[in-house]
Order: structure tokens, then C-alpha cells, then sequence
């Protein structure tokens, strides 16, 4: 007896010692343990050896929220308690309500619980003083009442708007004047201005104003802070809110891109393309928690998003069999386009068994515990695919790169799922007439000529933008003529520091497994899971691919069952995902996997 509890005791300890060890393993704990700032207890380490993330403070929340499957960031396990293992699912026995009386809503921000979203003061403060003095606004409306006078059009007032690229005259006119009378003058008021780009824009919506334009000699630049600290943006109660700039009268200008649903970008090169991305990155990190949203990163040049790869266990999601994060080569951007529609597809099939049909409801019943997380159902988090530089993929050779995304973009909006593409090539080899029905957002900064415009905008005006980020918004009715968010370098990296120094998921988010099944890959074993045999031998004796199978039997996160289940594709022992019917299995008896399995090892 008195042996026995020494040999418990030194199995315990050593336990103890081996999670410790593993947590350090994970640089970011290691650093915020170091600065003292981590009040959380020692981190769990899951059944899988990795070091847990989910640190909630008390044993009571630590029972709330399933610590089961922590390698990807969507929690698909059980939300009740993972050790002991229970033998039946609490789903089983109590209904919605009482699970919510006994564990509380379900919150995926407990995934992270200590997660802090950046502060404002990381970015610059805005120090331009106005392109403009009141003297000057005096000055020109005179300047335009007197001019208006001679040619005996009479007005009843006359504002100035100080904007960031123009200022913005608003004339009042007295009864009976038409607008035509005002634009025949407007290469006069450019003169009397000496102000080349002055335009007479007409109507005000809204108002009984007629509006002319004139460009700053030196426009202000917009600092993203300008933006982001704006009510506007920190009030905003949009899903997924994007801040593109501000207009010419000088309000903040959010969209919410989950009701764009995408966004394409165009523009020559060096005329703010980049920025821009990087800016709505930006505004997305500031509003959501790393358990809301992930970003699918393609760029091929390996440049503009590279500072991201360092939040990638926290806000990116990649396919597991992609090294790096953010995807650098057009094979690689295919599958993950490709393992994205499978995303998709799933989704639609929770939807269809949860009766719901878009992610808000779907993840409304999810947080209320009306939906068992043992037949797969899991938080969703939105997913925002960025694409820099789309000409890179629509090679001549690839067009199943343009097909995939028209998918994406025609069906992607229900589950979550939303595009944003860029280029510098507006031309209509790059931007087709599908694509260009299926993304009615589209951003356009300066190009060359009218031709290039139109195929952006469907209209001109783009062409006499002046660049650093000056742009025309058009969500396929309006047309906003906007300046966009300056964000630099250095505001990037602060951001990024400041989220990466923070505990995160083990891994970026992981999607599921695509299988080209025209040129299978060498499926690599190292990459196997451990279990990985015996689920092949269940699904071979149950004769039924599917990962609640798997899950169950093997007492097995769902995440981890979904893995295993794509790794058996990717083997060639199950067939690929069929919406809800389940993956026919490929070897009809346990000998002649048996001599498979063999031949792997
Ligand atoms: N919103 C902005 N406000 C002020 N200046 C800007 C803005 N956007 C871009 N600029 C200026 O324009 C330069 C080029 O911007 P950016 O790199 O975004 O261009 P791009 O269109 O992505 O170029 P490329 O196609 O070559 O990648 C920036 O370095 C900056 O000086």
C-alpha cells in the first residue's frame, strides 16, 4: 500500500514537471510569464502534448469550455468538461436551457481569455495641422459669391467644408436658380481660384445645396488613428467593420463586410493598393477577438502580408499540410481556395442540420447550447480570404484558380466567408465579367486611363484620382469619393507585437484537407496522426468514414477526428466529403487494409 502511494506520488509529480516543460515550448506564454503580466493558472496540456491556451481562471469556467481539441481555434468539442472523459453527452440527458443553467452560454472568447485587443495609442497620432486656414475659406467664398454675382446668379448661403483631400463649397441657391447655371461657370471658379481639379459636383443629397470642389494644394493625410479611434468606427455594430478612409466632407467612412459581402481593390501600381489592404486589416484586428476571425493570406510576391505570419496562430488559417501561414505559391493558393469551398460546403451542412440559415443565427443557437457539439457542430468563426495581387493566379494556364473564387464569392456570404482581392492590372483579362458580377464592392484608387476605370467602376472618374490613396468607393449603386487610411510600417509591426505577444492557439486555424484527386500528393507519414491506424481499421470495420465515429469510439476531439478522417482521404481509404452522407470507405475488409497499412509503415 505504503509502495503503491509512493509510485502515485512520482507519477504525479513527474506529470507536473512535463506540462511545465511543454508550456515552455510555446515562446509567447514564456514571454508574458516572464513580464509577470499572466495571473492565469499553469497551463493544461492537452491530450495531444500541445500547450493549452484556453487558461480560464477558475476550475468552474475551466468546466464550461471544452479543453479537449485546442489545436484549431473553432471549438467543435465538447463544451462541458473533457477529464474524466464523460460516457454520455450531457446533450443527451439535459435540454438547452439547462445546459445553459448549469454551464452558462457558451463563449469562444474563453478560448483566450485573457486576449487584448490592441489599443489606439499603438498607432500615430494625428499631427497635420489643416491643409487649409480659415483666411483661404474666406477668401474663396468671396471670391466665388463676387464671380457668381457678375453673372447675376443669386445665392442665399455659402459654406466651406475642409475635407482631407478637398474642401467642399456649399451654395445655398436663391429660388429660381438652376444647377446648369452654376456648372457652365465651373472653369471660371477654377480660374478665379487658381485651382486646377475644381469641380462643381451639383446636388448635395439631403440638402438644398449645390457643391463645388477644390483640391488642397497639399492634401492631409488620414491617420488610421483618425479612423479607428473615430466613434464612428469604435461604436460601429457591424460584424465585420471596415474602415476605408474618410469622405470629402470629412466623415469616417465603415462598411461592414459581411454585408459587401466581398471587396475587390484595383488601382496602377504605387497608388495606395496596399495600404489600403493593410488598413482594413487593421480595423479588423481592432474590433475582433482571435476566436471570431480568421484571415486566409495569398501572396504570391511573399511581400506585402509577410508582417502577418506573426499573428498567424492567432487570427491566420491555413490547410495543415501548408508550411507557412500565408500562402507564396499558386499550387498552394489553389488548394487552399480549393480546402476553403470544402469550408464552405461543411458550414452549409451544419446549417442545414441546425436549421439555420446564416452564421449569426447558426452561432446564436451554438452560443445557447441547442446545438451538440458531438455531431460536429462548433462556433464559426468569419473567415476573410485576402488576395494581393489576384493577376498572379489568373494565369492563362489556371482558371480553376477564377472558378474556385466565383464559388467562394457566390456562396461564401451565408457561412461567413468573404473575399477581398486586389490587383494592380485593371483590365478585363484580370477582372472578368463573372468576376465582376460576383463582387459588386470594388474600391478603385487612381489608374491611367478612363478605360481602366470603367472596368473597375463601370463608370470614369478613377483616372483623375491623385493618388497616395485617394479613392472611388462603389458598393455596385453609390459612388463615394473617399481618402483612404494611412497606415505605416511601423503601425503594422506595432499592432502586430502587441498581439503576438499574447497567449494564442497552438496553430493557425487548420482547414480541411484538399485532395487533388487528379495528381494525388505523396501522402507524407510524418504528418499522421497517431491514432491515425486505429481509426483507419474503425472506419474499415464500421464500414463508415465519418469523424463523429471516430470521435466517438476513440474518444477523440471532433477537430482531431476531422483531421484524421482528411488524412484517410488523403491515404486513400476513405473517398472525399459528400455534404451529409457519410465518406464511402475504399477497402472493403480489415486483411486487405491490413497489407495497406503495412506497405505505409
Ligand atoms: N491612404 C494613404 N494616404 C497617404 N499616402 C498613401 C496612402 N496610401 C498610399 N500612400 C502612399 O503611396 C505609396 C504606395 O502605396 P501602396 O504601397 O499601398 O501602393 P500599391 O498600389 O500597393 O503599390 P504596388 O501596386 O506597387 O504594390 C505609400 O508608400 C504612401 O507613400
Amino acid at each position: 500500500m505504503y509502495i503503491i502511494a509512493i509510485i502515485l506520488f512520482a507519477i504525479i509529480v513527474a506529470v507536473i514537471i512535463m506540462s511545465r516543460n511543454r508550456s515552455k515550448t510555446n515562446n509567447n506564454s514564456v514571454e508574458i510569464e516572464k513580464k509577470g503580466k499572466n495571473n492565469n493558472p499553469p497551463n493544461v496540456t492537452s491530450k495531444a502534448g500541445i500547450p493549452e491556451p484556453v487558461l480560464n481562471s477558475t476550475l468552474a469556467q475551466h468546466l464550461k469550455q471544452s479543453t479537449d481539441d485546442i489545436t484549431l481555434s473553432e471549438h467543435k468539442a465538447p463544451i462541458y468538461n473533457a477529464s474524466p472523459e464523460p460516457k454520455t453527452s450531457p446533450f443527451e440527458t439535459l435540454t438547452a436551457s439547462e445546459l445553459v443553467e448549469k454551464f452558462g452560454l457558451y463563449d469562444p472568447k474563453l478560448d483566450l481569455p485573457d486576449y487584448k485587443y490592441p489599443p489606439i495609442d499603438l498607432l500615430d497620432t494625428d499631427l497635420n495641422s489643416s491643409p487649409v486656414n480659415a483666411g483661404d475659406l474666406d477668401n474663396n467664398k468671396q471670391r466665388i459669391v463676387a464671380l457668381l454675382n457678375t453673372h447675376r446668379i443669386k445665392i442665399d448661403a455659402i459654406k466651406a467644408t475642409v475635407g482631407p483631400t478637398v474642401s467642399i463649397y456649399e451654395i445655398t441657391p436663391a429660388t429660381g436658380v438652376r444647377i446648369q447655371q452654376i456648372k457652365n461657370l465651373e472653369t471660371d471658379i477654377a480660374l478665379t481660384l487658381s485651382s486646377v481639379g475644381t469641380k462643381v459636383i451639383g446636388h448635395i443629397p439631403g440638402t438644398n445645396n449645390i457643391g463645388i470642389e477644390v483640391p488642397h494644394s497639399t492634401p492631409q493625410l488620414v491617420s488610421i488613428q483618425s479612423v479607428l479611434g473615430s466613434h464612428t468606427f469604435v461604436d460601429a455594430s457591424m460584424q465585420l467593420p471596415i474602415c476605408l478612409g474618410k469622405t470629402m466632407d470629412n466623415k469616417v467612412f465603415v462598411k461592414d463586410l459581411a454585408t459587401l459581402p466581398h471587396l475587390l481593390i484595383a488601382g496602377t501600381t504605387g497608388q495606395g493598393k496596399s495600404v489600403a489592404l493593410t488598413s482594413i486589416i487593421t480595423s479588423l484586428l481592432y474590433k475582433k477577438h482571435p476566436a471570431e476571425l480568421k484571415f486566409v493570406m495569398i501572396d504570391l510576391n511573399g511581400i506585402e502580408l509577410t508582417p502577418y505570419s506573426s499573428i498567424g496562430n492567432h487570427f491566420l488559417a491555413k490547410t495543415s499540410s501548408a508550411k507557412k501561414a500565408i500562402v507564396t505559391s499558386l499550387d498552394a493558393a489553389e488548394s487552399s481556395l480549393s480546402s476553403l469551398c470544402i469550408e464552405m460546403d461543411r458550414r452549409y451542412s451544419l446549417f442545414q442540420d441546425a436549421q439555420t440559415r446564416t452564421i449569426v443565427d447558426y452561432n446564436k443557437k451554438f452560443v445557447n447550447r441547442t446545438l451538440d457539439p458531438s455531431s460536429g457542430n462548433r462556433y464559426l468563426s468569419y473567415i476573410v480570404i485576402l488576395i494581393d495581387e489576384f493577376a498572379d493566379l489568373q494565369t492563362t494556364t489556371n482558371k480553376s484558380i477564377e472558378q474556385l473564387v466565383i464559388r467562394l464569392a457566390q456562396r461564401g456570404r451565408s457561412v461567413g466567408i468573404h473575399l477581398i482581392i486586389s490587383t494592380q492590372r485593371p483590365s478585363v483579362k484580370i477582372i472578368t465579367g463573372v468576376i465582376k458580377s460576383n463582387i459588386a464592392s470594388r474600391l478603385a484608387l487612381k489608374v491611367i486611363t478612363a478605360i481602366d476605370s470603367n472596368t473597375i467602376l463601370d463608370t470614369s472618374g478613377a483616372e483623375h484620382l491623385n493618388g497616395n490613396g485617394e479613392a472611388l468607393f462603389s458598393d455596385g449603386i453609390n459612388i463615394t469619393h473617399i481618402q483612404g487610411g494611412f497606415v505605416s510600417s511601423a503601425e503594422i509591426e506595432a499592432v502586430n507585437s502587441f498581439i503576438n505577444h499574447q497567449h494564442s492557439y497552438a496553430t493557425p486555424m487548420l482547414l480541411p484537407e484538399y485532395i487533388d484527386s487528379f495528381a494525388p500528393k505523396p501522402f507524407d507519414s510524418d504528418d499522421r496522426d497517431p491514432m491515425f491506424e486505429d481509426a483507419a481499421r474503425l472506419v474499415v470495420l464500421h464500414q463508415q468514414g465519418s469523424p463523429s465515429l471516430i470521435q466517438r469510439k476513440l474518444k477523440l476531439g471532433y477537430n482531431r477526428a476531422g483531421r484524421i478522417v482528411d488524412q484517410l482521404e488523403a491515404a486513400g481509404i476513405v473517398g472525399p466529403f459528400e455534404g451529409s452522407k457519410a465518406r464511402e470507405v475504399l477497402y472493403p475488409d480489415e486483411y486487405s487494409l491490413e497489407r495497406y497499412l503495412e506497405g505505409l509503415n
